[in-house]
């Protein structure tokens, strides 16, 4: 499929989604699961690949790890083969082995793993040469580049024979994500305590004990179709599977949304998005949400809201360096992502009339959140996704359950 391009719809919305599982919930389930030797029951396993790609690589026994693109695959195996000392080579796209991930093997030699660098140091591909305890039970390490580093060694800690504690240095970025992981683990029995006024992580040795878990729908696909609601004329939509008490700090997507004219009422099967009356501008911290950046920044350029963006730093070594993207392609909307303070304070605004003209042929770099972000913009206009099948990533059906509200076609 080379390019979708999404027709406006042609009547009100009316639409119930019963959208995909979590991948962040469901890769964090899957280390532990791995951890009681595959013996909890987990349901409404996702069907990102991202979580495919976990599962085929945890059942496999083959030497080579190939994580595709999925960054928690990547983080969070060589996390679980080091330390259960199963010799792996970790790669993945030319794009995965673009993305640090020192911070994290400098944490594992600590412990006592032995990983080489197969190409350039800092990165994938990875040689994991087994691991021999080195009695170490503390790490300081950097918290501003990428949760998953943390999440990974959080996962595995309790395997440790004297469990560990991680003390963070620096602003922590998406925090959610470890507090998500703090949290599952609470669920199969890990006793841990964290101190965010210090920042320190202590984990016991312990092990988990293997049960029931269902992972719950995945908000951070939720957030197109808050845009698709607050970029339509008519629209209402009910999601299914959310719960308003969520792990996942992208279910801020409900307040973002609340200024952006789309209000969230919670129901006994998940949340009824309906429209209401927007904000006149915005200003929002991504810092703990930060997936959220590109379905928020291109809702806020159609719907000519002024919006200011703090906290989306990390957002230049996630699937491509989306601060770039999104640049590039709000600019054939008419709009603009402008940085006002260096590496901190960004501007989403309007910098011409943009009417109907020729059809914006969106570019979506290897990034199923650009694919996602822009397809709403076709509630207003006529608008070409390239490369559409990146959304396989975290939600492969996305093309599917946009059908149920208006019509697009392949190109
Ligand atoms: O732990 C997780 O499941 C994730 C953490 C976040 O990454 P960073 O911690 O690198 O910001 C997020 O962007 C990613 O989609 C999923
Ligand atoms: C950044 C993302 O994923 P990951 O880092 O796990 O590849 C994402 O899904 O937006």
């Amino acid at each position: 499929m080379k390019s979708i391009l999404v027709h406006p719809p042609q009547q009100p919305i009316r639409a119930e989604i019963k959208l995909a599982a979590s991948k962040s919930e469901c890769n964090r389930a899957l280390i532990i699961n791995a951890l009681t030797d595959f013996r909890c029951e987990l349901s409404n396993i996702s069907e990102a690949r991202d979580s495919q790609t976990m599962l085929r690589l945890l059942q496999s026994t083959d030497f080579e790890a190939d994580v595709i693109d999925a960054g928690t695959t990547m983080r969070f195996l060589t996390a679980l083969f080091s330390v259960t000392n199963q010799k792996k080579r970790m790669t993945g796209t030319p794009r995965m082995c673009e993305r640090p991930i020192g911070i994290l093997v400098d944490a594992l030699r600590i412990l006592g793993a032995d990983i080489q660098y197969e190409k350039e140091e800092g990165y994938p591909p990875l040689l994991l040469n087994g691991f021999k305890y080195s009695g170490n039970n503390e790490l300081v390490m950097r918290g501003d580049v990428s949760s998953q580093y943390i999440s990974a060694l959080l996962l595995i800690a309790p395997a440790l024979p004297s469990g560990l504690t991680i003390k963070l240095e620096g602003e922590v970025g998406s925090r959610p994500y470890i507090e998500m992981t703090l949290n599952q683990m609470a669920e199969f029995g890990i006793d841990y305590k964290a101190d965010w006024d210090s920042n320190t992580l202590y984990i016991p040795p312990l092990k988990y004990q293997a049960g029931p878990y269902e992972i719950e729908s995945d908000w951070s696909g939720a957030s197109y179709w808050y845009s698709i609601v607050a970029l339509a004329d008519d629209a209402e939509v009910e999601l299914l599977g959310l719960k308003k008490e969520s792990l996942q700090g992208d279910s801020a997507i409900a307040e973002i949304m609340s200024h952006l004219g789309v209000e969230s009422i919670f129901t006994e099967r998940g949340v009824l998005l309906r429209k209401t009356h927007a904000a006149p501008s915005i200003g929002w911290d991504f810092t703990d949400c930060p997936d959220l950046a590109q379905t928020v920044a291109v809702c806020c350029a159609m719907k000519n809201i002024p919006l200011s963006l703090t906290g989306i730093e990390s957002l230049k070594i996630k699937e491509t360096d989306r601060v770039y993207a999104l640049q590039k392609e709000l600019n054939k909307l008419g709009a603009e992502l402008r940085e006002i303070e260096k590496n901190h304070m960004y501007k989403v605004s309007r910098i011409a009339d943009w009417s109907a003209g020729e059809t914006p042929s969106i570019h979506t770099y290897d990034d199923h959140r650009m694919a996602m972000a822009f397809a709403p913009v076709g509630m207003i206009h006529p608008i070409i996704i390239e490369e559409p099948g990146v959304v396989v990533k975290s939600y492969p059906g996305y093309w599917k359950d946009l059908a149920t509200v208006t019509s697009w076609e392949e190109i």
